[in-house]
């Protein structure tokens, strides 16, 4: 909420839940799937009365918010696909109550892959293998009519650290009676990357969500009819013409995850700034249903340590402090 300290009057309003914390599992036959997410879920619409007058008849209680998305955990066909379960739980809020216009959902995704035993995934074990998150951010606009509520989709990773011992470089940066900073044509290069994208908008309704989505024999509602859990099959997903679109946000988010790396790795690093480029250009091309790609990677500098008060010279540097970071984006 915000007012204007002068007129006194409701500039904004906007509430719900954060930290809704889901584990789920999904059982199909001997082969379980899990989610693990971070859900906040937050609406907008006619509430200004909740803030202005105490009139609680407008406000869907927090507490109810966190359990539509438990709700919704278990029921969803979609909840394995952050993207897919975001969209779901904000147009549900939408649609269900006639007086909230635009919901606000993200999702952050846990990394747990299937431990792989003599080089064979595991049924049912999973390893947390690295801190980075997936994260979906999804809003839902209605304020154009209950039947023609759209959604912007950015999803992205944090978190993602990464560190390479040579091929990073970083010279002829301007000098003048500012500058401390020696050229350095081998260093290492270590960052926490964060990557986010910002899909094509697109049209949304409950029904699509309950109902099959084209080329899905049954549909989910079907399966979940049935009593079964279940998630729409990925040769399922493929037919549908929903390639690269938020639909379809598995496909796109394993490619940046797969192309940030490669980059990082391969690029003969002229600065953070033409490597982060050189990322965001080529997650651009593969995908034509993106908008924009955007990169945080705060530099983590590790500085060579002066080790003559040893009478060693630590050339070819293999000792190094770790120093502040600085922030390109
Ligand atoms: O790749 C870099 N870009 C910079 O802008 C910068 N600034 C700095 O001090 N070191 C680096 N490294």
């Amino acid at each position: 909420m915000s007012t204007e300290a002068q007129a006194g009057h409701l500039a904004h309003a906007r509430y719900g839940k954060d930290k809704v914390r889901v584990l789920r599992v999904v059982r199909e036959g001997k082969w379980q799937h899990v989610v693990e997410y971070n859900v906040c879920a937050l609406m907008e619409g006619d509430i200004e009365t909740s803030y202005t007058k105490a009139d609680n008849s407008v406000v869907v209680a927090t507490d109810s918010v966190k359990n539509i998305t438990y709700y919704l955990a278990k029921t969803s066909p979609h909840i394995l696909h952050p993207e897919r379960f975001a969209l779901h739980l904000g147009t549900f809020l939408v649609s269900k109550y006639a007086h909230i216009h635009k919901a606000f959902v993200t999702v952050e995704k846990l990394r747990w892959q299937r431990i792989q035993v003599d080089e064979k995934p595991h049924p049912h074990s999973f390893v947390r293998d690295g801190e980075d998150k997936r994260v979906v951010s999804v809003e839902i606009d209605g304020t154009q009519g209950k039947g023609k509520l759209t959604a912007k989709v950015t999803s992205g990773i944090t978190d993602l650290l990464v560190l390479k011992s040579s091929g990073s470089a970083f010279e002829s940066f301007v000098r003048d009676e500012f500058t401390t900073l020696v050229d350095v044509n081998d260093r290492i290069f270590s960052t926490s990357i964060d990557l986010k994208y910002v899909f094509d908008p697109i049209p949304v309704s409950l029904s699509l969500f309950d109902a099959p989505l084209p080329g899905t024999p049954g549909g989910p509602n079907a399966v979940f009819a049935a009593g079964k859990d279940a998630q729409l099959s990925e040769e399922s997903i493929k037919t549908v013409k929903t390639q690269g679109t938020a639909w379809d946000g598995d496909t796109v988010a394993d490619d940046a995850r797969k192309v940030t790396l490669d980059v990082f790795a391969t690029d003969d690093s002229a600065s953070v700034q033409a490597t982060l480029y050189k990322m965001a250009q080529q997650i651009l091309t593969s995908h034509k249903h993106l908008q924009s790609v955007s990169y945080s990677l705060p530099n983590k500098h590790y500085v060579p340590v002066d080790m003559r008060y040893a009478g060693v010279e630590n050339l070819n540097p293999q000792v190094q402090h770790v120093d502040g970071p600085g922030r390109t984006t």
